[in-house]
C-alpha cells in the first residue's frame, strides 16, 4: 500500500511512463477508477468520526487534484508529441519546384514545313492549299502524267471509289493554283499586258503505297513553282540554294544538279546538296527533284508555253526534317512516342 503522502509523485511517475493515451487510461484507472486507489480510500471515509472524517477527506481531495493535474499534464504531453509527430510525417516542402504540366510542342515535321514556309515566303511565294483526296485529272494528267505511266498501277498510289486517288505529291495543289492565277489575270494576258507571275509553293501530306525506314505511306512534301515570262534554271538554282542554306543555317554546303526524268518537267534534275562539315561531310544527298516544267502543264494551266516559261521542284519535308535534326528512321515520326518528340520542346 502507498502512503497517502508519496501517491502523487508515485501516480505522476505512472503516468509519466503511459507511452500512448489508452497506455495513460489505465495508470488513471488504477488511481481514480471504480478501483482505483483513491477510490478505495475514499470509500474508507465512512468508518471515521465526524471531525476526523472531514479532515481525512480534505487531505484525500489534495492529493486527488494532484494526480489529476498530473493526469492532464501528460495527456497535454502525449497530444502535443502526436501534434509533433503528425507534424514531422505530413510536412510539405514548399520550397520544392512546381510539378510542371508538360507543356505540348510541335511536331518536328511540322516545325520543318513552318521553316520552309517562312523561307519561300520572304522570297515572295504564296502558300497553296488543296484537297487530299485527288482526281486523276489533277493528279496525274493535268501533270502529263499518261495513262500507262508507272506511277498510277495500284501498287504505288491509294485508290479510293471512283477515279479518285489519295494524291502522290502535292502537285496537284499547284495546278489548281496556277489554274485559278490564270483565270483570274485572264483579262491582263488576253490583252497582252503583263500577268503577275506565279511563285508559290504547296506544302502537305502526301500518299504513297510504300513503307521501311525511309518509306511512309503517309509523308509530307512541298513543291515549288515560278511561272513568268523569263525564268529559267539559273533562277531555280539561285533560289534553291537560298532556301537550303537557310533551311540548314549553313553557307558551307554546295549543290549540284544531276539529270533526271519527270513526266511534268523538261529538262529535270534531282538536286543534291553536300554539307562542309558535320555527321554527313563530303556526301552528296539527293533532297529534292526539280526541272523546267513542261509546255503541256503550262498549256494545262491555261497559258501559251511560248510565252509563259518557268520551274518546278519538289522536296521530301520529312526528309529535310531527318537530315536537319539528324533523325535517321522515318518511321519515328509517326510512332507518336513521347520520348522522342519531347526532344523537340
Ligand atoms: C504544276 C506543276 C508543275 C511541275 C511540278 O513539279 C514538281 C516537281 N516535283 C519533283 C520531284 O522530284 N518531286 C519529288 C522529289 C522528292 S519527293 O518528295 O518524292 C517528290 C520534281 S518537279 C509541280 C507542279
Amino acid at each position: 500500500v502507498i502512503p497517502l503522502a508519496d501517491l502523487a509523485d508515485h501516480a505522476a511517475r505512472d503516468f509519466a511512463a503511459a507511452a500512448t493515451p489508452a497506455a495513460l487510461e489505465d495508470a488513471k484507472a488504477r488511481y481514480l477508477g471504480k478501483t482505483g486507489v483513491l477510490t478505495e480510500l475514499m470509500k474508507g471515509l465512512g468508518k471515521l468520526d465526524p471531525e476526523a472524517r472531514k479532515a481525512r477527506g480534505a487531505e484525500i481531495n489534495a492529493v486527488k487534484a494532484q494526480v489529476e493535474a498530473a493526469l492532464n499534464a501528460r495527456r497535454q504531453a502525449l497530444a502535443e508529441a502526436e501534434l509533433c509527430r503528425q507534424l514531422q510525417a505530413e510536412a510539405l516542402d514548399v520550397s520544392l519546384p512546381g510539378r510542371r504540366r508538360g507543356a505540348g510542342s510541335l511536331h518536328p515535321v511540322m516545325r520543318a514545313m513552318e521553316r520552309i514556309e517562312a523561307i519561300f515566303g520572304s522570297m515572295g511565294f504564296e502558300v497553296a492549299d488543296g484537297p487530299e483526296i485527288e482526281t486523276d485529272w489533277f493528279n496525274f494528267t493535268a501533270l502529263n502524267t499518261p495513262a500507262d505511266h508507272p506511277a498510277r498501277s495500284m501498287h504505288d498510289t491509294f485508290y479510293v471509289e471512283g477515279d479518285h486517288v489519295l494524291r502522290t505529291h502535292t502537285s496537284p495543289m499547284q495546278i489548281r493554283h496556277a489554274v485559278r492565277h490564270v483565270k483570274a489575270h485572264r483579262h491582263l494576258i488576253d490583252a497582252g499586258q503583263t500577268m503577275p507571275e506565279i511563285r508559290v509553293i504547296a506544302p502537305g501530306r502526301t500518299y504513297r503505297v510504300d513503307s521501311d525506314a525511309t518509306h511512309s505511306p503517309m509523308f509530307h512534301q512541298v513543291e515549288g513553282l515560278w511561272i513568268g515570262e523569263a525564268i529559267s534554271f539559273k533562277d531555280l538554282k539561285a533560289v534553291y540554294l537560298d532556301f537550303i542554306q537557310q533551311f540548314f543555317e549553313s553557307k558551307d554546303l554546295e549543290l549540284r544538279f544531276r539529270p533526271s526524268f519527270f513526266p511534268f518537267t523538261e529538262p529535270s534534275a534531282e538536286i543534291d546538296i553536300m554539307f562542309g562539315q558535320g555527321p554527313l561531310k563530303g556526301r552528296w544527298l539527293e533532297v529534292s527533284g526539280s526541272g523546267q516544267v513542261h509546255p503541256q502543264v503550262i498549256r494545262n494551266m491555261g497559258l501559251d508555253p511560248e510565252r509563259y516559261l518557268g520551274f518546278a521542284l519538289g522536296s521530301g519535308i520529312d526528309r529535310l526534317a531527318m537530315l536537319r535534326y539528324g533523325v535517321n528512321d522515318l518511321r519515328l515520326f509517326f510512332d507518336g512516342d513521347l520520348r522522342f518528340l519531347a526532344q523537340f520542346q
